[in-house]
């Protein structure tokens, strides 16, 4: 007799109780190597399947999505970003695609946040100092000096959860809070804030002392902090991502740091395509670059929420309604894995 349980493959490995709960709900198959998969593979795991669970690390392009069995209708993704799925093609193709966002907001922004003090507080340079001398001379007045973040002016770019969550951390820490994103945010908002909205991005990269990027990589966005924006930024001022690599032109990120326009940047994203840039990591070695490998939205609680809203999303999908989390045409301008 065959299951008439949703038939799901998830192409990562997942936190233990999220695949126990998924065994008992569905026929699954997880990738249990926990390596991306080539798109062959995805096919080949797909057969016979409703639904594809997908995460940041698969490439879902218009070719795949074209060579999907019939039988998927789905793709629930586990993460928030969906810049990795060419949202068009899965649209034409009658396909919905669920994301788990929410969750994962104020972890990141702790992390954000984390990124923001680690640069002017010399965190990681202190630790090091420690690790390769095996001593410490001690307190003096005039050693590991670094820089106080009250006062200093944060520019976000992309108020939406995340940035929202950023700016409510920052505020805290006395910084005056300034954002450009698609939409001014309502008062209500801004007033406890005492955010600055900026329609201008040129203009706000000129006016703060740090900023933070916070928005989908989308069509749009996709190299906002281009070349010619860093170079409007103001001389001492540093860079904040948690967001996607491709937000920022990353040489001349570089570059603006080796020349000492900037004064560092803090990134929890970087291009990783051949590996990381070599004078990304010599920066990092003269602790003018934090860098972190994608760990933002990496707590265990994210995760299991992450995967418990997978799981609603797979359910009310195969109930027939429309799952809660489900991205709309509006999200098409989305770039997409193209
Ligand atoms: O970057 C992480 C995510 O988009 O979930």
């Amino acid at each position: 007799m065959t299951s008439s349980k949703p038939k799901i493959l998830v192409t990562r490995r997942l936190p233990e109780t999220i695949e126990a709960r998924m065994a008992t709900l569905f026929e699954t198959d997880v990738n249990e190597a926990d390596a991306t998969l080539t798109a062959e593979d995805i096919l080949l795991g797909l057969a016979g399947k409703d639904v594809l669970v997908s995460t940041i690390t698969d490439r879902i392009d218009a070719d795949l999505v074209a060579r999907l069995p019939k039988s998927v209708r789905l793709i629930a993704q586990f993460g928030n970003g969906v810049d990795n799925i060419d949202l068009d093609a899965a649209w034409n193709a009658g396909l919905t695609v669920t994301n788990t966002p929410s969750v994962l907001t104020e972890d990141t922004a702790d992390m954000a946040m984390a990124l923001m003090l680690a640069l002017p507080r010399r965190l990681v340079e202190g630790t090091q100092l420690l690790l390769q001398n095996r001593a410490w001379a001690g307190w003096s007045p005039t050693s590991m000096l670094g820089h106080r973040l009250r006062g200093k002016a944060l520019g976000i770019i992309g108020m939406g959860r995340i940035g929202t969550a950023v700016a409510q951390r920052a505020r805290a820490f006395g910084l005056n809070i300034h954002y450009f994103s698609r939409q001014q945010r309502p008062l209500a908002i801004e007033t406890p804030l005492g955010a600055t909205y900026w329609d201008d991005l040129d203009a706000m990269l000129s006016a703060v002392d740090i900023v933070s990027l916070h928005t989908p990589l989308t069509r749009d966005t996709a190299n906002i902090l281009s070349a010619e924006r860093l170079s409007r930024m103001k001389k001492g001022s540093t860079v904040v991502n948690v967001s996607r690599p491709e937000l920022i032109d990353e040489p001349a990120l570089i570059a603006a740091i080796e020349t000492g326009h900037l004064a560092g940047a803090a990134l929890d994203v970087f291009d990783n395509r051949q590996g990381i840039n070599p004078r990304l990591l010599a920066l990092a070695e003269d602790c003018r670059v934090v860098l972190t490998g994608h760990m933002a939205s990496a707590t265990l609680e994210a995760r299991l929420e992450m995967g418990e809203t997978v799981i609603v999303n797979i359910r009310t999908f195969m109930d027939g309604h429309q799952p809660p989390h489900r991205i709309l045409p509006d999200k098409l301008t989305a770039r997409g894995a193209k």
